[in-house]
């Protein structure tokens, strides 16, 4: 098997009502490779990433299989316990989530967040870990990396957040990183740097990703295979250009047609960023 991760049949209920609001859905990502995962709000993409890392509420069921290939062996996610997802949350898939503010503590500095990141995961010290967090920052072009790391959360913006978010991620160079909306909140300028980083970073580590996004525009850019989900079900899956090319399904196409125009500001930028590089 060459495939990074194997999922099969995964299916998520909701055991307070019994409802399904993920309907066994089944999909790979290769090494050195981009699945996107797009759909409506309520479409299960995040649900269905946060059922694989453990990371759901405990009245919610998750069925199925999930083969994680591991340093030469291959594991079920679904089947391990606590402990070993999270070490494997820290040192093989990384997740940038949605909102940074709250996944950062608002007591403690940037840097020495995600400082203590780096310690903790690849366990060097501290001096060379606030070296990896002025690197990190450089990498996504933040102005000024020696002054944010000396700030709180609640003194940059979201937007900044977000890169300090995806830059800890992008610096662990785990085998997977799964990006859920992380460049939403973000304007066309900064989603380019974001995307570009994503871009490099894969080119010179061959880390896999999973980009969940409602902008197609985004997605368009990064994903070679691409998942389409409705109403907790898988409606087209495939190659991500042929996908954009001729969707099959008519949900797909709803979406290309309606999201790819609201995306045009980010394939403009990073037309401009294509021009000037
Ligand atoms: N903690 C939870 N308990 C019960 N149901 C939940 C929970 N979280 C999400 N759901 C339900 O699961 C379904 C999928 O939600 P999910 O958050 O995965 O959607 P999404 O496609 O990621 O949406 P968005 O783009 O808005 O983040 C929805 O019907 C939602 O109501």
């Amino acid at each position: 098997m060459n495939n990074l991760l194997t999922v099969g049949n995964l299916t998520v209920t909701d055991l307070r009502n019994q409802e399904t609001v993920l309907h066994g859905i089944s999909f790979d990502l290769k090494p050195d490779s981009c699945l996107g995962i797009v759909g409506e709000s309520g479409s299960g993409k995040s649900m269905a990433v946060r059922a694989l890392l453990g990371l759901v509420n405990p009245w919610m069921q998750v069925q199925g299989t999930a083969a994680l290939r591991r340093d030469g062996e291959v594991l079920d996610l679904l089947r391990q316990d606590e402990s070993m997802l999270r070490t494997i949350r820290g040192r093989h898939i990384c997740m940038v989530l949605q909102d940074a503010m709250s996944a950062f503590d608002p007591l403690g500095k940037i840097g020495d967040q995600m400082a203590e990141t780096f310690i903790e995961n690849k366990g060097i010290g501290q001096s060379e870990a606030i070296g990896m967090t002025l690197e990190a920052l450089a990498m996504l072009n933040m102005p000024d990396p020696e002054q944010v790391i000396r700030k709180y959360p609640h003194q940059l913006s979201g937007g900044m957040l977000q890169r300090c978010m995806v830059a800890t991620a992008l610096a662990m160079k785990p085998d997977i990183i799964v990006a859920d909306e992380s460049t939403t909140a973000l304007d066309s300028i900064n989603q380019r740097q974001v995307v570009e980083a994503f871009k490099t970073l894969r080119r010179e580590t061959g880390t896999a990703l999973i980009f969940i996004s409602h902008d197609l525009g985004v997605v368009r850019h990064l994903a070679d295979q691409l998942m389409v989900l409705h109403c907790g079900e898988r409606v087209e899956y495939g190659e991500a250009q042929a996908i954009f090319r001729k969707p099959r399904h008519e949900y797909t196409r709803y979406l290309v047609n309606s999201r790819l125009e609201l995306s045009q500001s980010f394939t403009e930028a990073m037309k401009r960023g294509a021009v000037s590089a």
